[in-house]
């Protein structure tokens, strides 16, 4: 046994040695992959420090990216509330207080909203300030709770800020304080000398609240009457003025009050609330259980801030109230400004909310400035009045109302429903503002002629009756074919006709009639015409005159003036209105009598008149109007009664040419021309001082087979004309003879001593030149000026002193230069051509159809050069 213990021994360390190796194997194995372990140990905590590092900068980019865009996109809309905000309470309503002032409502708006703080959460670097606004006028009541030195300091910067939006008068307020007896608004005692405010003692509740109920029964049967929801959707609908104030009800009570309401006067108050805000009734209680209604807004007061309806959860930093005195010193201004009584209507106010919008089927319906409780007075023209006589002193505003009227009618009237026809009789160029003039190529859309400076031709304003005498014709058997009797009916039957009322409006009419010549009585007849026809053809005449009582043209003609049943009377105008009727004596400076039923004192309405001569609101209204005229509108054609022609530079070869034969025209085809025609016979020798220079082509009788006696008597009767090239042949000349170039007429024009002085232009040296008067003021004749001088002028035929001696002015015109009525001719520097027609199928303004109009010179006159804007 004791040799197998040491191999025993043997076998067991060997196995014990060969356990070591293996164990120490083992331990190196598990040492190697510790140490592996422990290094991807590290490798991965390094990688998770650099992950993490990388993380975390990636959090804080994108923490900082959403930021910045929280940041941006909270500031748009900051912003973007904050621009909605001063919508929704625009001046005086939502501005703070340190920049407060009253602001005048614009026009159509009214603050809904208004402010009573800001809101706590505004968007870090966004720089907006939002205010916290609350709902009042036409929206809400407003119920507080809180301490009530806080709330009675945020009601009296509501209050404030109501009165200072919205315009003198339009807010009443009723304070019951039955606790301080008012001393909580005091501030606002000034309101009360207006009339505007009402405090209310601790026995007057039952009383007031019977009152507020009483007006809304009214305001609901007698003036929404079943037709509108609310006062709000009445002032949107008639664009009128709101037809009654705002009246807010301050209630300051306590839980002692509350506990004194009687179920009567529960009762009241909740009427109250439930039907208030559509009648303009608000009520502000503070202290008072109010019924919970859809139109209750609740803001509770906590220290500083509060918290609102719609200022959802972000509690509102109240702001700090104005101090007592700033509150009493703007209602005593506003007290004041009541007191003085309303402004008057800006001519600005006479514009409708949207242009154009009018159909004139009916009548023309515009306002001319506000009645005595401020709302605008409206005027019709239509078949009832149809016509209107305006009269005052030199300086009473006739032409100011003309504007107004103007302006009012082409707001409201497009080109297609009103056409104008504008004369001015006066020294003056009242209505080239509406034409294109070189500093203001604006023009008024609706007007299709004006004339200015007409004063010494008439024949211009009858060439204008003729035109519309011909329109009222055209329209008459139109409206024939049409089986219509007015022209509400031809419109209706006639959809694709153009068929726009006329208004025809001629100022200082009475130097038309001046006179009992041929030129009045036609003018009176034809007048009569259009005021007996116009009215059912939608043609208007609107004559403004200082005193209608001298017009002998006149004189037995009641039927004419009866026609003429608007009548505006301005102060001091005589014969306007009725002999009973004394109003026009008493009206005030800026104020007319309107009077639609031919000056019977019970038709009186007073007007106080916008000033409408001011040019920059003109020019406001006429640009607008401009940039919305249809396409291809024609511009209106001016009439300048001052302005001369400019000579073209190539008159070499002036031509003398004249007939041979008496006229055989019609006279009643050349208005401008007639004067001349009639002169001979009617004036003897004595030419008209004024016609050659406005009558540039003077032709020698008006009648068939020249039946001017002494014209046609004579021999020789003629007319001469001098131009680069012939005139078309004149229907009055048949058959058309010229003499050659160079031909002297037989007599010498210096026997024309009342030829006007004031026309240099048309003055020549002696030896032609254009320019310089000549000596003794003669105008030159062909005598006196042979062929091949430039410059215009005339010539006489018949003997020396002959009754027949008829002159020629050829003034030529560059093509861009508009017309008279009465000319379809035109003249530019190397030929005549006709005009074109205004309107395909109707009739441009020109002479009276039917014989040889076409061959009718027209007489081009270009834009005064005294035109101002
Ligand atoms: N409603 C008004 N408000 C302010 N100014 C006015 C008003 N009406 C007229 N005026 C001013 O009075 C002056 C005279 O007005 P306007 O020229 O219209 O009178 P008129 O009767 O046409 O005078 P005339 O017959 O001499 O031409 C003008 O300076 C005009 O600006």
């Amino acid at each position: 046994m004791p040799s197998s213990r040491p191999g025993l021994v043997a076998d067991v360390r060997q196995d014990l040695s060969a356990a070591r190796g293996l164990t120490r194997a083992a331990l190196g194995a598990a040492e190697t992959a510790r140490v592996e372990a422990h290094g991807r140990r590290d490798k991965t905590n390094a990688e998770h420090g650099e992950r993490l590092a990388g993380l975390v900068g990636a959090r804080e980019s994108a923490r900082q990216d959403i930021r910045a865009r929280f940041e941006s996109r909270a500031g748009a809309l900051a912003e973007e509330l904050a621009a909605v905000a001063a919508e929704c309470a625009p001046g005086a309503a939502g501005t703070s207080w340190r920049a407060w002032r009253p602001t005048e409502p614009e026009r159509g708006r009214r603050p809904g909203l208004f402010r009573i703080g800001t809101l706590g959460h505004e968007p870090a670097g966004a720089g907006t300030v939002l205010p916290a606004l609350v709902p009042l006028l036409d929206h809400a009541h407003l119920s507080f709770t809180g301490d009530p030195s806080t709330v009675d300091g945020m009601i009296a910067g509501l209050l404030l800020r109501v009165l200072g939006s919205t315009r003198p008068g339009e807010v009443r307020l009723t304070v019951y304080d039955p606790e301080q007896l008012g001393g909580s608004l005091a501030g606002f005692a000034p309101l009360g000398n207006a009339d505007l405010l009402t405090f209310v003692g601790p026995g007057g509740l039952t009383g007031m609240l019977d009152d507020l109920v009483e007006q809304i029964r009214r305001i609901n049967e007698s003036v929404l009457a079943g037709e509108y929801a609310s006062l709000a959707e009445l002032t949107a609908a008639t664009a009128a003025r709101r037809p009654e104030p705002w009246r807010l009800v301050v209630l300051l009570g306590d839980a002692a009050t509350a506990a004194d309401l009687t179920a009567a006067q529960r009762a009241q108050l909740d009427r109250i609330v439930r039907t208030g805000v559509a009648c303009g009734v608000h009520v502000l209680a503070r202290g008072l259980p109010i019924e919970a209604h859809p139109t209750v807004e609740h803001v509770a007061v906590v220290g500083s801030t509060a918290v609102c309806g719609t200022a959802g959860d972000l509690a509102v930093r109240l702001d700090v109230p104005p101090a007592a005195d700033r509150i009493a010193a703007v209602c005593r201004e506003l007290a004041e400004v009541l007191l003085a009584g309303p402004p008057p209507a800006q001519f600005a106010d006479l514009a409708p909310e949207k242009l154009w919008a009018e159909c004139s089927a009916a009548g023309l319906v515009a306002p001319l400035g506000d009645g005595p409780h401020g709302d605008l007075v409206e005027v019709l023209l239509g078949d009832d009045p149809p016509h209107a006589l305006i009269g005052g002193p030199s300086g009473s505003g006739k032409t100011n109302l003309i504007y107004a009227w103007l302006g009012a009618l082409t707001a409201r009237y497009s080109p297609d429903e009103l056409a104008l026809y504008l004369l001015d009789f006066k020294e003056g160029v009242s209505f080239a503002r509406f034409a294109p003039g070189r500093r203001d190529p604006s023009w008024l859309p609706q007007v299709r002629l004006v004339g200015v400076n007409v004063n010494g031709d008439r024949e211009f304003g009858l060439a204008l009756l003729r035109h519309l005498a011909d329109e009222l014709r055209r329209r008459a058997s139109a409206a024939k074919r049409h089986e219509a009797t007015k022209l509400a009916e031809l419109r209706a039957e006639d959809p694709s006709g153009h068929w726009p009322r006329i208004v025809a409006v001629i100022d200082e009419f009475q130097v038309l009639l001046a006179g009992r010549d041929a030129v009045a009585n036609e003018a009176v007849g034809l007048l009569e015409d259009l005021a007996r026809r116009g009215r059912s053809q939608g043609i208007h005449l609107v004559l403004a005159s200082q005193d209608v009582s001298g017009i002998e043209a006149l004189w037995g003609r009641s039927a004419l003036v009866a026609q003429f049943t608007l009548r505006i009377a301005l102060p001091k105008a005589r014969r306007i209105l009725a002999e009973t009727n004394l109003a026009a004596d008493v009206i005030p400076r800026f104020h007319a009598v309107v009077n639609a039923d031919s000056g019977v004192p019970d038709a009186n309405r007073i007007v106080r008149l916008p000033d409408a001569s001011d040019r920059s609101a003109w020019r406001t209204l006429q640009e607008k109007l401009w940039h919305a005229r249809p396409e291809g509108l024609e511009p209106p054609r001016l009439f300048d009664g001052d302005a001369v022609p400019p000579y073209p530079a190539d008159l070499g070869a002036w031509r003398v040419w004249r007939p041979t034969a008496p006229c055989s025209a019609r006279r009643s085809t050349y208005a401008p021309a007639r004067r001349c025609c009639a002169c001979p016979a009617r004036r003897g020798a004595t030419w008209p001082s004024s016609a050659p220079a406005r009558t540039r082509l003077a032709r020698c009788s008006a009648r068939p087979g020249g039946h001017c006696p002494r014209w046609t008597r004579r021999r020789g009767s003629a007319w001469c004309a001098w131009t680069t090239t012939p005139p078309p042949r004149p229907p009055c000349c048949t058959p058309p003879c010229r003499t050659p170039a160079g031909t002297t007429p037989t007599r010498h024009p210096s026997c024309w001593p009342s030829w006007p002085r004031r026309r240099p232009a048309l003055r020549t040296t002696s030896s032609g030149t254009p320019g310089t008067p000549r000596p003794g003021g003669c105008r030159p004749c062909a005598t006196c000026w042979p062929a091949g001088r430039s410059g215009t002028s005339m010539c006489s035929a018949g003997g020396a002193g002959s009754p027949g001696s008829a002159t020629t002015s050829v003034g030529p015109a560059p093509a861009s230069t508009r017309s008279a009525p009465g000319w379809p001719w035109t003249y530019t520097a190397t030929s005549w051509h006709r005009s074109r027609p205004s309107r395909a199928g109707r009739p441009g303004i020109h002479g009276r159809t039917g014989h040889s109009s076409s061959t009718v010179p027209r007489t081009a006159y270009p834009r005064s050069s005294s035109r101002t804007r």
